[in-house]
């Protein structure tokens, strides 16, 4: 049985995994419609597009599958309710969120001249992501607090609670954009808990940008110009404040998430959920179109300052100061042009995102004498070898 897939056309490798199952029509994640999926018997979307009721009713779609981690924009009762397969995936692209947020905290240290284990972190949410990260940082030697309601300590380590968390020097969240029940996230971060945090406390935010009240956030800064925000995510994408990005110490457009090993994860996630949902053989696998990277090894000759060293090895492998860069000059021209030049921006900076691999695809040479050195390489992720 051929298979016709419609997909959003900013899913890699779409060719390389579907081809031999059926046909595949490629559409813009944004604007996809019912009309679109006239014909179709399965769906691979990306976190843009709202797959509900009024994109599928009178489809004859048996599968959805998106390959993201974020599943908010998906009604999963409504798949339920109406017998359609569904798969995400989850922590596809966990790697390359914590390399996003190590490279974050090498900004913040570097402006505020302190090392990595002078900071308290503080992790809301200990999921795929901010798991990952806790471990990192915990063998990094950075004192780290976590919270999260839906987790036993045994699983995931201590946990505190939200109160306590709020008064670490970074909090990084982690958690998915819930609506309903008593830990529901929308605006989880609001007024009254921006007020309890430090003054001087640095909020990260790289899960989705309604788990922060932005116009608070905002109000918060220009009361408290000590306090800094690093945003990936914003409330209501495309849409942008750009009053709240020129706050932002660091602010990119949603794409903590995504290097190529992440995105391509992601991809072949779907695919083994699809070739299960319509019985079909899993002939494909990442590892046969994964390249190698392009730098092949950053190599450290003598004795180089712990800190100076995590810096130079963790910017090597992602700079966030360059997507910084690049997402304000864009949006500043934007804001010159006409109506819906910031919406626009926005996604085209996403869909012409450059080529960023994971940390640990990043070999790291380092003189065989510095022990302490390659142990904390190695516990920021990064394929380290002594020379
Ligand atoms: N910016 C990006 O590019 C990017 C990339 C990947 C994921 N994300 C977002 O990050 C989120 C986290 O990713 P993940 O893979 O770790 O998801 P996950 O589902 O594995 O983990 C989320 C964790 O949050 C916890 N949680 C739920 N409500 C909470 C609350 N009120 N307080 C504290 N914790 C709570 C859950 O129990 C869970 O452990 C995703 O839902 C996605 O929206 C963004
Ligand atoms: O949920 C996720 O996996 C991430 O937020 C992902 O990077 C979103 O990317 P998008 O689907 O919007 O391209």
């Amino acid at each position: 049985m051929a298979v016709h897939i419609v997909a959003d056309e900013n899913i890699p490798l779409i060719d390389e995994f579907f081809a031999d199952i059926g046909t595949i029509t490629r559409v813009a994640g944004r604007t996809m419609s019912a009309a679109d999926l006239s014909a179709a018997d399965a769906l691979l979307v990306r976190s843009v597009t709202q797959v509900n009721e009024s994109l599928l009713a009178g489809s004859n779609v048996k599968f959805v599958g998106t390959a993201t981690i974020g599943t908010d924009h998906v009604d999963q009762d409504y798949l339920q309710q109406h017998n359609i397969g569904f798969r995400s995936a989850p922590g596809c692209n966990a790697q390359a969120v914590v390399d996003y947020i190590l490279s974050a905290l090498s900004v913040l240290n570097d402006s505020r001249g302190q090392a990595f284990t002078d900071l308290t972190v503080a992790i809301v949410g200990v999921g795929n992501v901010g798991l990952l990260l806790r471990q990192r940082l915990e063998e990094m030697g950075v004192a780290v607090l976590a919270v999260d309601p839906f987790k036993d300590p045994q699983d995931v380590g201590e946990l505190v609670s939200l109160d306590e968390v709020l008064q670490a020097d970074v909090i990084s969240l982690h958690t998915p954009l819930t609506t309903d029940g008593e830990h529901a996230t929308r605006h989880l971060i609001n007024a009254e808990r921006l007020q309890r945090m430090k003054p001087d406390a640095c909020l990260i935010n790289s899960c989705r940008g309604a788990v922060v009240d932005n116009r608070a956030l905002q109000q918060h800064m220009l009361a408290q110009p000590e306090f800094e925000a690093i945003l990936d995510v914003w409330e209501n994408e495309p849409e942008l404040d750009l009053e709240l990005m020129n706050r932002a110490m660091l602010a990119t457009p949603h794409i903590a998430g995504y290097s190529l090993d992440g995105k391509m994860r992601g991809t072949e996630m779907v695919y083994q959920g699809l070739c299960e949902c319509f019985g079909v053989p899993v002939r494909r696998k990442l590892a046969q179109f994964l390249p190698e990277p392009g730098i092949k090894m950053v190599t450290f000759t003598d004795q180089v300052p712990m800190n100076q060293a995590l810096r130079t090895a963790i910017r090597a492998a992602y700079e966030i100061r360059v997507d910084d860069g690049v997402m304000r000059s864009a949006m500043i021209r934007a804001s010159h042009q006409g109506d819906g030049s910031l919406r626009a921006t926005f996604d085209q900076l996403r869909r012409d995102y450059p080529l960023r691999r994971d940390i640990p695809r990043l070999k790291v040479a380092v003189p065989s004498k510095c022990h302490d050195l390659q142990d904390t390489l190695k516990a920021a992720g990064f394929d380290v070898r002594a020379k």
